[in-house]
């Protein structure tokens, strides 16, 4: 402990000197600092507490370190401590510890190899034996017979498994015995069945490759675009290697060299051992394999709600506080008493009711035609990479993506906006039905004739648009970027076509899901809920509209959940709000995963 003490005093002293650059101070606090003279030090302390008797004689390499740090010793000024490490370094205790570390320093740890025996043919190729201690944990590294030369070889190795991290079994290495039983004439499985049996250490004795491949792997991030279980399919080489991953998560790729199977980790969990997934391609083919052996399914997502089905019975059992409709046939401004006008943009009943129309109609369309430009086909993988906004960047857009009718969309987007008007704003949407004497331009709608409406559309500038009762009605690119241009953050809610048009370098939307809670719960929580309908306001929920916003959630997760950024379970509204809050604003201030092709502006 007397050592340790001076050489920190030392330390100390030294540091004021450093700072003042004097000559060659820096040099010795670096090496009385350095960590291998610190554990020196203590190997040291330990050995003379515990033998307490006279330490070997120096050797000349120790000699001559200590002469070397007298010599740097000479230049610095006489300060107490420096005189007291002079002493140190001539006392014997101090020489004896630089002696024993040059005695460890000399000595060859290397283990001594038996020579190599006289008569091995000229034409002998090199083999290699491999000795790996098998734990819990797979072998990490798979087997195949080779197309041409019918031997046994590794065909992969996975990253990150017991065979990687050994780094002594490369893909392309030829096996010849496998503890001990030639492998020649075994058919792969009869070798991977030697290996299951195997408990603790696996002897393997191969040819090594020759030519290995020198990796020039690139880290990948994707994003899925569809669902895939190992498990259940047969064409991957080995299932348990599969790495099981659904629609919207991201993997890590880590070894594209396969044409077929790629190597992947989910990014939540980067210290697993990598596991096989379909290359794009192969998954390309595999999806397109599996909608073709599918019978055909007519409306087979979502069904039109039941609000469009009301029947002269159904009238009869409709709660006496409904109002019928046939009084609102002049649109009603919902939030007139907010006093904020812009409140009313996006939120107006006709333009509602328009957007249930052709959701119900587009999504019975998407569930039959998985070819079109919405399904997954096109895409099984979406390179992504880590984005987050710069402060002075324009904020992100916000969408809602448009769930089953009635979960409350409308409600907890109107309540956002309630909570900071001056932050957050709908987009005015067009319309071709005439304006109204209390309305105003660019305030509830632009108010457009159908030929700029039907130019809109054609020239790709509508987010979405629909049809009602003859009018046009949609939301255009352009009011989104009035609102965005403003520095506000602008809250929409689209389908998956809007979804598709919005996706873009300059709106980054981040999309979330509003999704029902179970059947039960909305029993109760929306005992007092109203939705609006074609034909009635204030109509009260029933049995058959809570379930069928249950199943639809269901269907459209299972459809585009690839798109959601995050999913907001509307159960009780106070809370589905503020989550909705925090998610607003993760997105503008945190890193977020995003489509690569928004980042590189040269794609653009
Ligand atoms: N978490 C909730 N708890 C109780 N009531 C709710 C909740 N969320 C929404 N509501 C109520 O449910 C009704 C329907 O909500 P809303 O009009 O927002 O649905 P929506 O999803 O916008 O429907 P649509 O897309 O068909 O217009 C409203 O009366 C609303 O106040």
């Amino acid at each position: 402990s007397g050592l340790s003490l001076v050489l920190t005093l030392v330390l100390q002293e030294l540091s004021l000197f450093c700072k003042k650059d004097v000559n060659g101070v820096g040099v010795l606090f670096d090496l009385l600092r350095s960590p291998w003279l610190q554990a020196l030090l203590k190997v040291y302390e330990c050995l003379h507490q515990a033998v307490r008797k006279k330490t070997d004689p120096v050797t000349p390499q120790a000699r001559a370190l200590s002469r070397e740090v007298v010599e740097l010793l000479r230049g610095v000024p006489q300060s107490t401590e420096i005189k007291e490490l002079r002493r140190l370094l001539r006392n014997p205790h101090f020489k004896a510890l630089l002696s024993a570390h040059d005695t460890v320093a000399q000595k060859d740890f290397e283990p001594t190899l038996p020579p190599l025996p006289d008569n091995i043919p000229e034409n002998e190729e090199a083999m290699r034996i491999v000795c790996l201690v098998k734990n819990k944990q797979p072998l990490g590294a798979t087997i195949k017979r080779h197309e041409v030369t019918g031997d046994i070889v590794v065909a992969r190795v996975i990253h990150g498994g017991l065979a990687d991290r050994s780094g002594l079994l490369y893909a392309g290495d030829k096996l010849v015995e496998v503890n001990g039983v030639p492998v020649e004439g075994l058919e792969p499985e009869q070798v991977i069945h030697i290996l299951s049996l195997t408990q603790g250490t696996i002897m393997f004795k191969l040819i090594p490759v020759s030519d290995r491949p020198v990796s020039s792997q690139t880290t990948l991030y994707v994003r899925a675009m569809a669902d895939y279980w190992p498990l259940q399919d047969p064409a991957i080489p080995c299932a348990d290697a599969g790495l099981p991953f659904k629609k919207g998560e991201i993997l890590q790729i880590v070894d594209q060299n396969d044409v077929l199977w790629w190597q992947a980790r989910q990014v939540s969990d980067l210290s697993a051992c990598a596991g096989l997934i379909p290359s794009n391609h192969l998954l390309k083919r595999k999806q397109r394999e599996f909608w073709w052996s599918q019978p055909f399914l007519p409306h087979a997502c979502l069904k039109s709600t039941i609000y469009f089905d009301v029947t002269a019975e159904d009238d009869m059992q409709i709660d006496e506080k409904c109002v019928e409709t046939e009084e609102l046939k002049e649109e009603e401004e919902e939030f007139s008493g907010s006093g904020q006008r812009v409140f009313i943009a996006g939120f107006r009943r006709s333009m509602r009711l328009c957007r249930r129309k052709s959701r119900s109609s587009q999504q019975s369309c998407y569930a039959r035609c998985p070819n079109s430009c919405y399904s997954t086909v096109a895409a099984p993988y979406e390179e992504v990479v880590r984005y987050q906004r710069h402060p002075t960047d324009r904020n992100r857009l916000i969408v809602l993506y448009l769930g089953p009718s009635g979960v409350g969309v409308n409600e907890l987007r109107r309540r956002l906006i309630g909570m900071n008007p001056h932050l957050f704003q709908s987009a005015v949407p067009h319309t071709t039905r005439a304006q109204k004497s209390y309305e105003e331009n660019g305030c509830e709608y632009h108010y457009v004739s159908k030929e700029t409406f039907e130019n809109l559309v054609y020239s790709h500038r509508m987010l979405e648009h629909g049809e009602y009762k003859g009018h046009l009605y949609g939301t255009s690119i352009d009011a989104v970027r009035t609102v965005l241009g403003e520095g506000k953050i602008c809250i929409v809610d689209l389908e998956p076509q809007g979804i598709q048009m919005a996706r873009t370098h300059e709106l980054k939307p981040y999309i979330m899901f509003i999704k029902p809670p179970s059947v039960s719960c909305m029993r109760q929580s929306r005992k007092n809920a109203r939705i609006i309908t074609d034909y009635y306001v204030n109509m009260k929920f029933k049995e058959e509209d809570l379930q069928e916003m249950e199943d639809s959630a269901k269907k459209i997760e299972a459809q585009f959940g690839q798109f959601f950024d995050q999913v907001i379970i509307n159960d009780n509204l106070q809370e589905a709000c503020l989550q909705l809050l925090s998610a607003v604003h993760q997105a503008q201030d945190e890193p977020q995963w995003v489509p690569a092709t928004w980042i590189c502006s040269d794609t653009q």
